[in-house]
């Protein structure tokens, strides 16, 4: 099982490796993280990246081995934003002679980058930016500059006190006309003392939801007053401004702009399949550890993970992180086929690759944060503890819901995509990828479901059609109602809560198509096959038909355990009392408890000026 979930026995073993190597180094520890004050934590992550580039130079590792060292590090910091977001925007939207000079830089980490786009007044709505490039001729220079309070950059990652370049997003002016929002790269801090270049006031924008968690990452604010670039600072694979001043848009869309967003929404899927695998790989092991109540007759008392509710609210969570695992999996796979198309400049498959991208960020990253909070509530009062591991995950997982773009503008974004193809097919085009199955309208619109029994569910060609039928007729009758309003617009806008719902129960039937095809592949091992199956039709079956799945949560009850631990996270990664492999919890509670600051000392700080007056004047009160 570890071999299909991790992808390859080689990833199995490359994954080890680099999870052990941060496991068993001290200056990788992180269970005091959470008591640390902001000033300490993000300290922490300074000494933490400089620490971890250092072993990676040191052992030669890879670019797969340094990827997964930074993950199994498991604490947000500036070196996420460089390689995942700065590195690739300059690929993407650079030059080859601009990729050359930066990434030679950024790959060696003689500057740091970040990505600012959003700004205080705007995050989602892209074209409504306000930061300026003005190009001056006189001197070949941008001018760049943030006009107004709400054109300050705010949230980039890194941006507060460590980058010191980065991708900025802007509107670009030239012979007084406006173009709209293009990249550029700007050097932000001074490479030998740090401090900001003139004109630029920078900084960081404050605490953020939860102790420890996301506080390690130092999201910023920025100004900038009439600070002046070259020109081949604006990156110019897309369009190019020339030495006179002319624009220039090159043959390819404009959409490409967007690339960066793309390719970190599909991570994101890769992301929230970790954190959801985390979170219910916490609640099963505590869940077979904690026993409460017992049979009336005095036996023995009975495992939590034993009662049918428990399975009810915990099991669909396990068969969904395998499912977004897979889907994950998939979704590197187009992402890749895409990247290849654009080059040969096929850029066909690009709305489809905006689609699914966007649409699988949004449903699995919404299902993982509901599913870490609801593994707190498994694991009773003990998931509440800081200890646990689950409040620091939710807090860093929370905010996938919104930043790479907030999940319901995506989902509409989806639900365009799906109108388009509805009246495609229509006007009688064949639809294909993902959106296929919506050829097939005829039957869709008017079969009816050949499934009655539990066991009629692990039919993946019945699972299937279930799910391209409730797919299809939504996303009509949705295309029926916006052709009854006045105007396309006003359809959309009103029927928007509907268009929302019809997305996910597309990007649903992704999800499950993609898990049934993985079923159909060699899949080596004992047993594994039939488990994953049970697993693909309970998360099928819990999205649409929660009552018959009792008799299939009975049969994943006695694997439970071992279906985890097939997650392969070691005790240090995991970060949890209450999900150690050794199942140890209740030492483990206790030990934890001892390294809060709090019992630093056994009198507490304040009990002479707040606690002993107070005390000691009741008891004058009660003797009176
Ligand atoms: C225990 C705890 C320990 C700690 C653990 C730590 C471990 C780490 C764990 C997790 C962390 C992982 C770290 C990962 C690091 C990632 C960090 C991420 C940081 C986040 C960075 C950001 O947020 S960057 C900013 C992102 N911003 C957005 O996403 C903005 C969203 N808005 C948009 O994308 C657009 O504005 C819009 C799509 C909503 C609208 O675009 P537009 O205004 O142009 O309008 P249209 O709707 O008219 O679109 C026009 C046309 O274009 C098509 N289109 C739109 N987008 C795209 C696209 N991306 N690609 C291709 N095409 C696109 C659209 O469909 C339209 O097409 P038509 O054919 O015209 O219909
Ligand atoms: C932890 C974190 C890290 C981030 N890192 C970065 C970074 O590194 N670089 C960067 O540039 N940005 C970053 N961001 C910003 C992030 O990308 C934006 O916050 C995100 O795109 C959402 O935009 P917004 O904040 O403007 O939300 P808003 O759009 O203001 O959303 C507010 C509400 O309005 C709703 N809404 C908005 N538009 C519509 C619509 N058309 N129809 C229906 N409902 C709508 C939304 O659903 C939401 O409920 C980060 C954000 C966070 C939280």
């Amino acid at each position: 099982m570890k071999v299909a979930w991790a992808g390859s026995r080689h990833a199995v073993e490359v994954a080890d490796r680099m999870a052990c190597l941060v496991a068993s180094d001290p200056v990788f520890r992180k269970d005091t993280r959470t008591m640390l004050s902001r000033k300490e934590l993000f300290k922490d992550t300074l000494k933490k990246a400089a620490h971890a580039w250092k072993r990676t130079v040191e052992l030669h590792l890879t670019e797969e081995e340094a990827n997964l060292l930074r993950l199994y590090i498991d604490q947000p910091g500036y070196v996420d934003l460089h390689w995942v977001m700065f590195v690739p925007a300059i690929k993407g939207q650079g030059t080859e002679e601009q990729q050359k000079k930066w990434l030679t830089m950024a790959y060696k980490f003689q500057i740091i980058g970040t990505y600012a786009q959003t700004e205080l007044g705007h995050g989602s709505n892209v074209q409504g930016l306000e930061t300026t490039a003005t190009f001056d001729p006189s001197t070949d220079e941008f001018i760049m500059h943030s006009p107004t309070l709400t054109s300050s950059k705010w949230w980039p990652g890194g941006l507060g006190k460590t980058s010191t370049h980065a991708v900025v997003y802007a509107r670009l002016i030239t012979e007084g006309k406006d173009y709209g929002i293009h990249g550029f790269i700007m050097q932000l801090r001074s490479l030998d003392d740090h401090s900001p270049l003139p004109g630029i006031t920078i900084g960081d924008i404050g605490g953020k939801f939860g102790s420890g968690a996301y506080n390690s990452m130092d999201n910023g604010v920025m100004r900038l007053d009439h600070v002046r670039i070259p020109r081949d600072q604006m990156l110019m694979r897309l369009a190019q401004v020339t030495r006179e001043g002319k624009y220039v848009h090159s043959d390819v869309p404009k959409q490409l702009l967007y690339g960066t967003m793309v390719y970190v929404r599909q991570t994101i899927v890769a992301d929230a399949s970790r954190a959801l695998s985390r979170a219910v790989c916490i609640a099963v092991r505590y869940g077979a550890i904690r026993k409460q109540f017992g049979s009336k007759a005095g036996g023995p008392e009975t495992q939590v993970l034993n009662y049918k509710t428990q399975q009810s609210r915990l099991f669909p969570f396990l068969a969904s992180a395998y499912a977004f695992r897979f889907v994950g999996q998939w979704l590197k796979w187009l992402y890749t086929d895409v990247t290849q198309k654009l080059e040969s400049k096929d850029f066909s498959t690009l709305p489809e690759a905006h689609a699914c991208t966007a649409g699988l960020k949004s449903v699995t990253t919404s299902a993982t944060a509901d599913a870490i909070e609801e593994c707190q509530k498994l694991c009773g009062g003990h998931g509440y503890l800081n200890s646990s591991g689950l409040p620091e995950l939710f807090a860093v997982n929370l905010p996938a819901c919104t930043y790479e773009g907030d999940n319901v503008v995506l989902l509409l974004q989806v639900a365009r995509f799906l109108m388009k193809t509805v009246s495609q097919v229509a006007s009688g085009k064949q639809p294909v990828g993902t959106t296929a199955y919506m050829g097939n309208i005829q039957h869709l619109m008017q079969c009816k479901s050949v499934v009655n029994t539990v066991e009629d569910w692990l039919n993946p060609a019945a699972i299937k059609e279930v799910f391209e039928a409730r797919a299809l007729r939504m996303a009509v009758n949705c295309a029926q109602n916006i052709s009854k309003a006045p105007s396309q617009e006003e359809g959309f806008s009103e029927l928007s809560p509907d268009l929302v719902e019809a997305a996910v129960a597309h990007v649903q039937l992704i999800i499950v198509t993609k898990f049934i095809e993985k079923l159909q592949e060699d899949i080596l091992g004992h047993g594994v096959k039939e488990q994953l199956q049970k697993l693909c039709g309970i998360y099928a079956l819990h999205l649409i038909h929660n009552e018959r799945l009792g008799k299939l949560y009975a049969q994943v009850r006695p694997n439970a355990v071992a279906l985890v631990d097939a997650f392969d996270y070691t005790d240090h990664y995991l970060g949890s009392a209450l999900g150690r492999y050794d199942g140890d919890v209740y030492s483990a509670l206790y030990k934890e408890a001892w390294k809060d600051p709090l019992n630093e000392t056994v009198v507490p700080d304040g009990y002479q000026e707040h606690l002993r007056p107070l005390l000691k004047q009741q008891l004058k009160l009660s003797r009176l």
